[in-house]
């Protein structure tokens, strides 16, 4: 990482310390290099010149590289900054930090470290100085150090900072607003010395929290908050937060698939929006509506407000959302939505929801919940900015309990984990900033662009794998139950079986499982390809295209027919000879195998090798285990196989079943793609067109 310094603050370092302005610059890198939890290692190099890295050069007789490890890359950045400006952490233990300040080590005690959390949104470090005054050094969210400063200073030394401390935090708000209109992540860097008294007091709760059994988080907190008020301010930092490449190409494939994309972020609202403008989530045509209210009331009425502006009615509980957006994402390839307004037709820009965290405190406690969740499903882009942890699950939980909807939450952060967690289908990054997201994630990836090969690809497979599966499952067990139930009705009913013992348990377990399992693995209906290029082909997981019960009760008339056929071919055929019930045993159980493996065949949409050898092999296999069976005296069918090979009838009737059991079902299919193709048909003889003209 290279670092481009500013001439003038370099400048402003070289002059003695007594000057104000200088005096807080050396406050502020001091601050950057020691208030973080970054573990600086120190790697030895071979005595090469030149060499480049995110490091310092740190020693002055041999030439060392730091490498700066830590939790959040913010962090990492900051502590390269100040190195770049002189200041460079050297070393980090529990008990001290060594800092080399412009050539010249310094050891600063560390008397005591409060950790960044959520809730206070800021960090905190209490160092002693060589010279023996104490500091606390302080670097947080603008929201929760702001109001921690000292508006008048009580530091007698620091002239210059209390005749112009409102100047400058006036001048600091608006290089902040400045910064997270760009984009960067904004965190503001404050420090105050403490007197003996102050230390002695706070060093009494510290120890005490630290060591408490109980209650340690809140105890701590409390000895936090005694130290971290009054406070000078010494500066703003802006860091880029950089979007890893194809995110707005997968946020647009996400949404085309009918996918609503809802951003959660802790970071302030400017940072949100202009990283939402920059993915491409928020664009310049869409209606801002921003709830951002410091009271219940001013939420209530912000709601209201947008609500009647927009003529949002109430969504009802249990409902899709999805389902109900398709109504109202009516023209969304060119952006405009119809919304109907009590039987008039109101147009106006798509909508997009802005919302801060102080304000869902307000409405996540509250009954307003109803409201929040009415404009934001009518909402084409929601954006939650400066929310915690925990409010992310909220949220989460707010869509998941009031529709039937499938959330999916993917996140890279500790702050994330919570969401993960809550959401139906959990994705974690693995990124520089640790590895609880993974931990806790149902599914990790590198980047989040994989994110629309994990749905639009694996999932639009898989979906109709499944849903294929279980329909075929379904049949193929209920086709032959149903046979020997045919048969039962002609045995006075004594449940004697025709079929011997090792048929009835091969025939799920040898015979027909197979094939289910290569093709649920195996069969895709379309090219990763066309897919990826056609995102709204995920949409018929959400209209439940290929499992429902419509499907499913064609499914079982369809297997009634095929076991009726199956059981009552044989029979009419042999009416009237004098064959033996083993022999007729012998035809039902090949007749099933065969039919039920045709029928799979008939729906495989992806032929390989291995789906050639699992649905043929299984039928060679079945008549191999037919012939051992039948080779062997003991069992009661000995030598039935080779008998009724010999005969014509016994083929013909394999075929004749086959072919009959399978014809209403083969028109069905021929009708339906014919006269009324899916979307993935269309696009599938398409695909198939297009293979045929390239050869
Ligand atoms: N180590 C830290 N020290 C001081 N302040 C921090 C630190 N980490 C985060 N903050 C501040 O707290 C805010 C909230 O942090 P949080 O981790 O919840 O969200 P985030 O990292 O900003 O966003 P995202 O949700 O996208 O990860 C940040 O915007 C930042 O201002
Ligand atoms: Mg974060």
């Amino acid at each position: 990482m290279k670092v481009k310094v500013d001439v003038e603050l370099v400048h402003l370092l070289g002059k003695s310390l007594s000057n104000c302005e200088r005096k807080a610059a050396h406050e502020y890198f001091l601050a950057l290099a020691a208030c973080n939890t970054v573990v600086p290692t120190v790697m030895e190099m071979p005595s090469s010149r030149n060499v480049e890295s995110n490091a310092a050069d740190a020693s002055h007789e041999d030439l060392r590289l730091i490498d700066y490890q830590g939790e959040s890359p913010d962090e990492q950045a900051l502590v390269t900054a100040a190195a770049a400006y002189g200041y460079t952490l050297i070393e980090r233990t529990s008990g001290y930090i060594v800092i080399d300040i412009l050539g010249e080590r310094q050891r600063l005690d560390v008397l005591g470290l409060h950790e960044f959390d959520s809730v206070r949104k800021r960090m905190s470090v209490v160092v002693r100085c060589p010279d023996n005054t104490v500091k606390v050094l302080v670097k947080g969210a603008d929201s929760s150090i702001l109001g921690i400063i000292a508006r008048t200073s009580s530091d007698s030394q620091a002239a210059f900072i209390e005749g112009h401390t409102n100047d400058v935090v006036r001048a600091t708000e608006s290089h902040l607003h400045e910064y997270s209109s760009q984009g960067l992540r904004t965190l503001v860097v404050a420090a105050k010395n403490i007197n003996a008294e102050e230390l002695e007091q706070w060093q009494h709760y510290y120890d005490e929290a630290s060591t408490s059994l109980t209650e340690r988080a809140g105890m701590l907190r409390g000895a936090a908050s005694l130290i971290e008020c009054n406070l000078n301010l010494l500066g703003a930092t802006g860091i880029e937060d950089k979007l890893q490449d194809g995110v707005p190409d997968a946020i647009e494939s996400l949404r085309q698939a009918g996918i609503k994309v809802w951003v959660l972020t802790g970071d302030k609202q400017e940072t949100a929006i202009s990283i939402g403008l920059s993915c491409k989530l928020l664009n310049s045509s869409m209606q801002h509506i921003i709830i951002k209210g410091t009271s219940k009331e001013a939420c209530q009425n912000l709601l209201a407000e947008a609500k009647a502006t927009y003529g949002i009615s109430r969504n009802d509980r249990q409902i899709n959302f999805s389902k109900r957006q398709k109504s109202v994402d009516t023209d969304e390839g060119e952006g405009i939505q119809g919304r109907r307004v009590s039987g008039t037709t109101e147009m106006h820009s798509p909508l997009a929801l802005i919302i801060d965290g102080t304000s869902l405190v307000y409405i996540l406690e509250s009954d307003l919940e109803q409201e929040l969740f009415d404009l934001a499903t009518s909402c084409k882009v929601v954006l939650c900015c400066r929310v915690a942890p925990l409010q992310k699950a909220g949220i989460v939980d707010l869509i998941k309990s009031r529709t039937n909807d499938m959330t999916l939450a993917i996140g890279d952060g500790a702050n994330d984990v919570s969401m993960i967690q809550m959401a139906d289908v959990g994705v974690g990054i693995s990124g520089q900033e640790g590895r609880q997201a993974v931990m806790a994630s149902d599914f990790a990836m590198g980047q989040f662009k994989f994110l629309k090969r994990l749905l639009l690809v694996h999932g639009h497979w898989n979906y109709q794998r499944v849903g294929y599966l279980v329909l075929y499952n379904f049949y193929r067990n209920a086709v032959f139950v149903l046979m020997l139930f045919w048969y039962i009705l002609y045995t006075a009913y004594s449940t004697t079986s025709s079929l011997t013992d090792w048929s009835s348990v091969f025939y799920s377990v040898i015979y027909t499982s197979l094939p289910t399992i290569v093709v649920g693995v195996l069969d895709k209906d379309l090219d990763q390809k066309t897919l990826l290029r056609h995102p709204k082909l995920y949409g018929a997981g959400h209209r439940q295209e290929n499992y429902n019960s419509k499907l499913f009760w064609l499914t079982m008339t369809d297997t009634l027919w095929q076991s009726l056929v199956l059981f009552y071919g044989p029979f009419f055929s042999y009416k009237r000879s004098t064959i033996d019930i083993w022999s007729l045993g012998s035809l039902w159980t090949i007749g099933v195998v065969v039919l039920v493996n045709v029928h799979l065949a008939m729906d495989i949409q992806c032929w390989t090798s291995f789906t050639h050898a699992a649905t043929w092999g299984s039928i060679a296999v079945t008549y191999a285990c037919l012939v051992i069976l039948d080779s062997i005296p003991a069992l009661p069918n000995y030598w039935t196989m080779f008998r009724l090979a010999m005969s014509v009838s016994y083929w013909l009737n394999i075929l004749l079943i086959t072919c009959l059991a399978l014809l209403p079902r083969f028109v069905v299919k021929a009708m339906n793609q014919r006269f009324w193709p899916s979307d993935i048909q269309i696009v599938r003889e398409a695909e198939i067109l297009k293979k045929e003209s390239d050869n």
